[in-house]
């Protein structure tokens, strides 16, 4: 309980001069309470209690999950009775500004007493380290994850449409009793010059690279992987490139240690592809963290400062795309750490 994700919000609160905080990231109401329909849920932390708001279509499941107390109702009551709560309050209450619309701010200050402040990070800060026991989650998450793929694997032939591909990988996720992380991208040919390039009914053919980025959200937690294959004999731009990519991913898991910045990890990456003069065809940046979010910090980004840290799990995928040519992304899953890090995506990565 001393060093629960609650008792160190409460500490937090009371270094920084503040009565309560109004949690309303999903993700954060999650970490806080176990609530897993968090996107129907708000919690208010004061300095020594926390309720969980909710409403009656999750009254069992949420007195089943929820670590803290609950109060079943939906606006104006739900309000009311954290107003009764922030009336007793001598310091500020918080809101985290980057989760709350300008209306709900609106009614949460016609509704409350007393002056409520904006803040960020509170929360989502804790989550950058996972503990082991979320570790064991992602991994968990990333294992099926790398079943699937090796069971889908022999559908990437030519004649394929993408959409069968993402469908059979979201369907054998489903009756694991997990859930696609996010949209499965699956772009063959020219169409991998979609960094996001969902699956379309686009049919696979022979020389085409294929990229399929996908993820397992299994007990909340997140993994995310990509593998660029082959599908016959492909062009030697499009072997070149590929063969670029890899070596720029490999070099920068290889540098994954806690000390670094999020910018550090990324120029590994862009230096490998500005020797082969293709660092303008990597658009976006070379990674992010994940765990209850598929995209949560630290960024791997040329404009990051975040601290590497141990405990953290993040992804390296960098990607070139050519609009003319077609594109490659390859993604591993890394655990930093407090030594260098362990690579959690297993999935064969071929020779092309
Ligand atoms: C819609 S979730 C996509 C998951 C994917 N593995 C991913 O994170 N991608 C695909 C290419 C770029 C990268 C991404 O979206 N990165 C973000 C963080 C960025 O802003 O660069």
């Amino acid at each position: 309980m001393q060093d629960s994700p609650l008792a160190r919000v409460q500490a937090a609160l009371r270094e920084a001069g503040l009565g309560a905080l109004w949690v309303s990231a999903p993700a954060n109401v999650q970490y806080l309470t176990g609530f897993e329909s968090p996107e129907d849920g708000r919690v208010l932390v004061t300095q020594d209690s926390a309720t969980l708001y909710t409403d009656a279509r999750y009254t069992l499941q949420a007195a089943q999950q929820s670590s803290v107390p609950q109060f079943i109702g939906r606006p104006p009551e739900s309000l009311a009775h954290a107003a009764e709560q922030l009336a007793r309050l001598s310091a500020p209450a918080a809101f985290e500004a980057d989760a709350l619309t300008v209306a709900a701010l609106d009614i949460l200050r016609e509704s409350w007493p007393g002056e409520l402040v904006p803040t960020q990070g509170l929360v989502s800060g804790l989550r950058l380290r996972k503990t082991p026991a979320e570790q064991e989650n992602i991994r968990t998450a990333q294992k099926l994850a790398d079943q699937v793929y090796a069971e889908v694997r022999p559908l990437i032939q030519p004649g394929t449409r993408e959409l069968d591909i993402s469908l059979e990988i979201e369907l054998r996720l489903r009756r694991a009793g997990a859930a696609p992380a996010f949209e499965t991208i699956v772009a063959s040919g020219l169409r991998g010059a979609l960094p996001h390039g969902t699956a379309s009914d686009k049919v696979i053919q022979e020389g085409e690279l294929v990229t399929v980025d996908m993820g397992a959200a299994l007990a909340g937690y997140n993994s995310d992987m990509t593998r660029t294959v082959a599908v016959g004999e492909v062009s030697g731009e499009l072997r070149r490139i590929y063969n670029a990519v890899l070596e720029a991913e490999q070099a920068a898991v290889r540098a994954v240690r806690p000390g670094l910045t999020g910018r550090d990890l990324d120029d590994v990456a862009r230096q490998v592809l500005e020797r082969h003069g293709l660092a303008g065809a990597f658009s976006h940046s070379l990674g992010h963290g994940i765990g209850l979010e598929v995209h949560e910090g630290p960024r791997l980004a040329a404009i990051s400062d975040d601290p590497i840290e141990a405990g953290m799990v993040i992804t390296i995928e960098p990607g070139v795309y050519l609009p003319e040519l077609g594109g490659v992304r390859i993604e591993d899953l890394v655990l930093v750490t407090e030594t260098g890090y362990e690579v959690l995506s297993q999935a064969p990565v071929e020779r092309v």
